[in-house]
Formats: C-alpha cells, sequence, structure tokens
C-alpha cells in the first residue's frame, strides 16, 4: 500500500504540561480520507500541528508521499492543503483579493478552480473576510485549500459550527478530492456522523495515545458491542474484547469480530457499534 502520510512514534510534551503525546503512530493511504477523533483535549490538533512542523515534536518521524518532514522540505508544505477550526486570513481582503494574494505564494495556484469553488460554494468574493459568517469563512478556506495543488488535505474540524446542509456540500467536496487516487485525506472530527459518511478509515486518540486505527467498514460491520449480564462477563477471557463498560445492570463489551463472538456465545446480544459508541468505550470503558 502507498501512505500519503505516515506518522511514527511522535512524541511531544509541552513544557509544564501533564499532556502528551505518547508514541502516536498511524498512517493515510493514497486515496483515503482517514477520520481522527478523540474527546476534548485527546491530542488531535497536537498531532496536526507536529505534522505540520508549527510545532516541533520530542521525537518520531513524520513521512509524506513517502519522504520525511523536515524544516528544510518546505517543498513538500506546497501539497498540503490545510483547514483549520479557527481561520487566520487577513480579515480585511474579500475572497477576490485573497485570491490574488495566493496566486503569488502558490506556485500551483489554479484561478479558476477557485473561482468555480467559491461560485459552487456560494461564498460572496467582494465581502470582507470579517464580514463573513464562520461558515462562509470556512467554505472559503476550504476552496483556498483545494485550489492550491495539495495532494494533501489536513483538515481539523473542518465541518464543526456549520449547518446540515453546509456540511453535505462539503462532504461531497472531500469525496470529490480522493476521486483522484494521488489525493488523501485526515480529517479530525467530532461530528462522527460526517465520518461515517465519507471515511474510509478511523484513528481514535486518547489522552495522547494511539487506542485504534481501522477500516471504518471493519469498526461498522465486524466491530460489535456485546450486551453481557454481569456472570456473562465474569466468563469471558480478557483476548476476546478490547473495552468494557458497565452501564446499570448491563456491561457493554467492545469485540473486534461480533460473528466469531456471537458464534462462542450463543446466549449473549451483540449489536453494531457506531463511531461514538466505540469511542466511548476506549475512553471511558476498562481495557
Ligand atoms: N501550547 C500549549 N501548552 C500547554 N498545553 C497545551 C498547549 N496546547 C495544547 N495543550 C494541551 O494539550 C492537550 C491536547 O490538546 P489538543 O488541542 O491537541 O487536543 P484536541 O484533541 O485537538 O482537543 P479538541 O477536540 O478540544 O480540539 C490539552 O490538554 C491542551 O490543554
Amino acid at each position: 500500500m502507498i501512505y500519503s502520510l505516515e506518522v511514527s512514534n511522535l512524541s511531544k510534551r509541552y513544557p509544564g504540561a501533564t499532556f502528551s503525546l505518547d508514541n502516536v503512530s498511524f498512517a493515510v493511504p493514497q486515496g483515503s480520507i482517514m477520520g481522527f477523533v478523540g474527546e476534548n483535549g485527546a491530542g488531535k490538533t497536537t498531532t496536526i500541528n507536529c505534522i505540520l512542523n508549527t510545532l516541533k515534536p520530542d521525537s518520531g518521524v513524520i513521512k509524506i508521499f513517502g519522504e520525511e518532514m523536515t524544516e528544510a522540505r518546505t517543498d513538500i508544505r506546497n501539497h498540503i492543503g490545510v483547514v483549520f477550526d479557527a481561520i487566520n486570513f487577513p480579515e480585511t481582503l474579500t475572497a477576490n483579493r485573497l485570491a490574488s494574494v495566493f496566486k503569488d505564494i502558490y506556485h500551483h495556484w489554479d484561478s479558476d478552480l477557485f473561482r468555480q469553488l467559491i461560485d459552487r460554494l456560494k461564498v460572496p468574493a467582494d465581502v470582507r473576510i470579517k464580514d463573513l459568517s464562520r461558515g462562509m469563512t470556512m467554505k472559503l478556506a476550504t476552496a483556498a485549500a483545494f485550489s492550491h495543488g495539495a495532494r494533501l488535505l489536513i483538515l481539523d474540524e473542518p465541518t464543526s459550527g456549520l449547518d446540515p446542509v453546509v456540511r453535505e456540500e462539503m462532504l461531497d467536496l472531500f469525496l470529490e478530492f480522493v476521486e483522484n487516487e494521488e489525493h488523501s485525506i485526515l480529517m479530525s472530527s467530532h461530528i462522527t456522523s460526517d465520518l461515517e459518511k465519507v471515511a474510509d478509515y478511523i484513528t481514535f486518540i486518547h489522552n495522547g495515545k494511539i487506542m485504534l486505527t481501522e477500516e471504518k467498514d471493519a469498526l461498522l460491520y465486524q466491530y460489535g458491542i456485546a450486551r453481557c449480564r454481569s456472570e456473562q462477563f465474569q466468563a469471558l477471557d480478557k483476548s476476546e474484547y478490547l473495552a468494557a463498560r458497565k452501564r446499570g445492570l448491563q456491561i457493554d463489551v467492545l469485540v473486534p469480530d461480533k460473528q466469531r463472538f456471537s458464534g462462542q456465545h450463543r446466549d449473549i446480544t451483540v449489536d453494531n457499534a457506531t463511531i461514538d459508541e466505540i469511542m466511548v468505550l476506549l475512553v471511558k470503558g476498562d481495557q
């Protein structure tokens, strides 16, 4: 498999803080969308900042398109499009002015594509950024990220705070982007229903550590949540499950292969798992 992004043993401790990224490793295959999920403060933005080299990791290796990302390799960054939750474009510029600034900055700036995207997303071209709504600003940032020849998009909460119609438009754009098999997306989000629609893979991070990285379809159709009574749970071997959490009289147990588990425990009901449920079990359950 060819990977657009490989993160290996990434560690980072903020001076004086208790939080640290701890040997974070995962990889985004070419032509795919990787959803990056975790609770508030889990370390998603810290990981993304280390990947972009805006934050210096203590250790670890980041490879982009197979090449190690170092401070000297600014050329690799030309092929990465970034959308952050907090946009920091100059507020007095309009979309039109921004396009002429980016034309000078990016070698591969595609003016026609940018124009098409802001038309399609209905972003007013002559309104100053400070007067755009948050949704419009996110759409503008996305159009800009798509228009400079990027092969890898790194999106930190790109759909947060957007209404369902706008979110759907953005998700369509992301899917169209990865129709080109050389393109890939790493996308952090708390809106797991968005990831269920578009992601090919999901990586879960908790407390600075990767808990699970897996194909989305495997998570939704192969993993399961066994609803156990106490005595049923006591009879399980630890190797049979990934996490377990008591809920009233029931114990929810995350199992990696629901068919196999059901075959071995015919008296236990096993439901499909959603990404939200898997995250809660990984974060709140006992491993
Ligand atoms: N500059 C900093 N100095 C010290 N601690 C920091 C700094 N930036 C972030 N942190 C801490 O690192 C931890 C991880 O933060 P990070 O922003 O990476 O989490 P996140 O998963 O992106 O969270 P959210 O979903 O809330 O955006 C948090 O506890 C945060 O308070």
